[in-house]
């Protein structure tokens, strides 16, 4: 994985908006124009209402006109690493292939790497459903 892909999660985290868990999270995408998008865990005061890094990035990238998640690292500070949540996987998946990797990141870089099949085995899909 690139230096600059990792920087970029480790400056969203920065900008995360966490006051209540206290767990800054951040995801950089590289998307198929060679570019780079990064978003960070966005919490409310009505906690359900907060939402996760992995789909800001998201977020990013699809209003950046870009369709598709080539390689994507996630930082969290506070574990040793942070695996996107069940709910992220999926949305990763939209815009993902089997084989994407996804970069689990400390603050000193790449831990551990995990492609999607790896990540979300079974996952709901048209493959699945025919
Ligand atoms: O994959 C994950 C898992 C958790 N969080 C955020 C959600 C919440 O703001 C905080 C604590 O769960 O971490 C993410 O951003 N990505
Ligand atoms: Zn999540």
């Amino acid at each position: 994985m690139s230096h600059d892909l990792f920087e970029a999660a480790r400056a969203a985290m920065s900008l995360a908006h966490a006051p209540y868990s206290k767990f800054p999270v951040g995801a950089a995408i590289r998307a198929e124009d060679g570019k780079i998008y990064a978003g960070a865990n966005i919490e409310n005061l009505s906690f359900p209402q907060g939402w996760c890094a992995e789909p800001t990035a998201i977020s990013q990238m699809i209003m950046g006109g870009a369709r598709k998640i080539v390689e994507m690292a996630v930082i969290a500070e506070k574990l040793p690493l942070c695996p996107p949540c069940g709910g992220c996987r999926q949305k990763i998946a939209e815009f993902a292939t089997a084989k994407t990797p996804i970069y689990l990141c400390d603050e000193t870089g790449v831990k551990k790497t995990m492609t999607m099949e790896e990540l979300l085995p079974h996952g709901f899909s048209t493959d699945v459903i025919g």
